[in-house]
Parts: C-alpha cells; structure tokens; sequence
C-alpha cells in the first residue's frame, strides 16, 4: 500500500533515522560531540544500557587498509599487511543508521498499523536526511552510489532512488534485538564509508558486527589474509551448495557470485563438505567411542578448512572436542594448542554480534 508522502509523514520518518554527523579524520576528542540528529528512543534505550553512550572508541592505526579496484565488481576493500584471526581490521562509526521497517501510518497520526512505508517515501526521506550530514559523510555517501549499481528504473528515478539504493546495497542489516529497542522498529540499515565496500564471498575471511555501546561497525579476520588480499565478508549462510548460495545472493544484486568459492571448478567436491557440516551431529559423534568420534570431527574439521568456513560457530566446538578427546586419550600436550585456538575463536564469536548484508 502507497502512503501519500504528506509533510508530517514525512517528518515523522525523518525523526526516525539516526545520523552519525562525525568525520572519519575526527580525532578521539571528537567522539565526544557526536551529533545525533532524529531518533531519541534508541538511544535512550541504550543509554539505559550502558553508560556515557556513545562511549569513545579507539581507531584503528591509518592505512591498514585501502579502498580499491576489484575483480568481483566495481571496487572492494583490501589488507595492507598481513593479519591474523582475531585482528580488528575495520573499525568505524557509521554515518547513517536508518529504520528500514517502520510500523507508522501517516493517517493514524504517526501511531503504528502498517508494517511497512514504501521505497518512494523512503528514498524521498533518505534524499532529504542527505542535508544533515557533514561534508565529508555527505560525500562519503554519495561515492557509494558507483556506476556498479545503476540500472535504468533507478536511472530514471535517480532523485528519489539513489539514497534508498545506497541504503540497500551498501547498507548492513541490523535488527531490533541488536538494538534491544521495544516498539516500532524491526530492521536497521547501517552505511558507513569503508565497511559499505566489503564485498561478499562464500569463503569470508572476516566476520562483521556492530556495537552498540561504541556505536561502530567492525569486521574481526577469521582466516589469516596475506598483504593484498580482499577483505571479504559473508552476506548469506554459506552452508549450502552453490545454487542454493546463488538464489540467497539475489537480492544483494550478485548474479552471479564471482567469489573464488564459486568460481571453483570442483563445485562437487565442495557441495558434499558443505552439506556435510551443515548436517554434522554433535550428539550423535559423543555416543561413539573415542577414536572413531576423533575421526568424525577431524572429518569435520578439515572440511570447514578446505572450504575456508572459519568464522562458522561450530568450528571452535570441534577444535574443543578434539582436544577434550586427546586429553581423554592421555595426549594433553595435543590438546593444548587446540585449545587455545579455540578460545581465540570463541572470542572471535562473543565480541560479535554478527552484521548481515
Ligand atoms: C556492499 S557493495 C560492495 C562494494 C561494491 N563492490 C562497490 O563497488 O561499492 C555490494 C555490491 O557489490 C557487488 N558484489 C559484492 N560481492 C560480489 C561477488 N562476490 N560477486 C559479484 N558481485 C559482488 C554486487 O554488485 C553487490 O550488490
């Protein structure tokens, strides 16, 4: 259903996306003069939360990594040194945060009903939101619109479309639990200067989250990434065989997926793995005796490393498994390294409150 974009509709919207007006050059005195334009309730309910929010945060070094061309499509984003599993590689605070499902109906005087307001009030919002943001966010934003994303219904209506095709292609989903807010809203898009360039594969090297106490979007490497290599996140679950991969990676404009995972020739070989761990019963391996579970988990083990699916959650149970069943087999100098790579993994997962496309 199309709502008739009054001015008071409009402005009820508009109070209800959240601007991060603050530079990314801004030193961490700045962050203290974070300027939210729009929505009180969100921030409220996370003020009551935590406390001194936003809290400062601390940057990451400059140039670790560099925006750039990509084979995939248009540009990505690239390492410029080596990292390990656990390193932060991207921190920043997004400039936009925008409810993307909100439950507000013009005629009912801005008190719920409908579930969703169209695309067209939407992108008119988004167009109009564009004026609060600092130059540099401003133009942030607009860069994020490349010739990769065009086509010609938003051609033609570029006005109205660009901000909200921004918001949906470059933007991360993050829902209402992560915000804990009661209410209105179900859905967030974030968009942000770099992480908005991290383009998918269906073997990630880093998995992204946003924190809300700090207000910033990070990407955490699972896999180690050499000098020059893409940072790549996941935008679907990966478990599944490549046709299934594709159909999930639609609607995020990825038609087809040209990451090294799909581009494979032996798709065969790498279904099987991943139906394998997708199926994996964990109760199942704990009735068998221990040198056969220690067969099954290694099986897979290996298969979550060959197909590159590190940031999984179940890979530090089954690091964990296999050690618990070497100390049970009397090798406990086995189990130790495992043990501490499954921590680190476990780590990895706590402090992430995962991001979607
Ligand atoms: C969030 S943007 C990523 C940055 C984008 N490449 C750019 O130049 O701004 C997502 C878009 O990048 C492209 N993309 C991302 N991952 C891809 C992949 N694995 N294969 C093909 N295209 C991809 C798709 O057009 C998708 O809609």
């Amino acid at each position: 259903m199309e709502f008739a974009a009054t001015n008071a509709w409009k402005e009820a919207v508009l109070n209800r996306v959240i601007f991060t007006n603050i530079s990314d050059a801004a030193d961490s005195s700045a962050h203290d003069t974070v300027l939210y334009v729009g929505e009180q309730v969100v921030l409220d309910t996370l003020r009551r939360k935590y406390r001194n929010l936003p809290r400062k945060y601390v940057p990451l070094p400059n140039g670790l990594v560099v925006v750039q061309s990509t084979p995939l499509l248009s540009l990505g984003v690239f390492a410029k040194r080596a990292f390990k599993p656990g390193d932060v590689i991207v921190r920043e605070r997004p400039f936009l945060i925008a409810a993307t499902d909100i439950n507000l109906d013009p005629s009912a005087d801005g008190k719920k009903v409908n579930p969703f307001i169209s695309n067209t009030v939407l992108g008119e919002i988004l167009k109009s939101a564009e004026k609060h943001f600092l130059p540099p966010n401003r133009d942030g934003f607009g860069a994020l619109l490349t010739e990769y994303s065009l086509n010609p219904v938003i051609d033609s209506r570029k006005d109205i479309f660009r901000s909200l095709y921004v918001l949906c292609c470059n933007g991360f989903r993050i829902d209402e639990e992560d915000f804990e807010t009661s209410g209105v809203y179900k859905e967030y898009r974030i968009v942000s200067r770099v992480a908005s360039r991290i383009n998918h594969s269906c073997s990630p090297n880093v998995l992204c989250h946003f924190d809300e106490a700090t207000f910033t979007f990070n990407a955490v490497v699972t896999r180690k990434i050499r000098i020059g290599e893409e940072i790549l996140m996941m935008y679907c679950p990966l478990e599944f065989p490549r046709v299934e991969r594709h159909l999930w990676l639609l609607p995020y404009n990825i038609d087809p997926c040209r990451c090294e995972a799909c581009e494979r020739t032996d798709q065969e070989g790498s279904t099987q793995k991943r139906k394998m761990i997708r199926d994996f019963d964990m109760h199942k391996v704990i009735e068998l005796s221990p040198q056969k579970a220690l067969k099954e988990l290694n099986r897979l083990r290996n298969a979550i490393e060959e197909e590159k699916l590190h940031f999984l959650p179940a890979y530090p149970n089954v690091l964990q498994s296999i050690g618990s069943l070497w100390t049970k087999l009397g090798k406990s100098n086995l189990s130790e390294d495992l043990q501490k790579q499954a921590d680190l993994y476990y780590g990895i997962h706590t402090s992430s409150q995962v991001a979607q496309r």
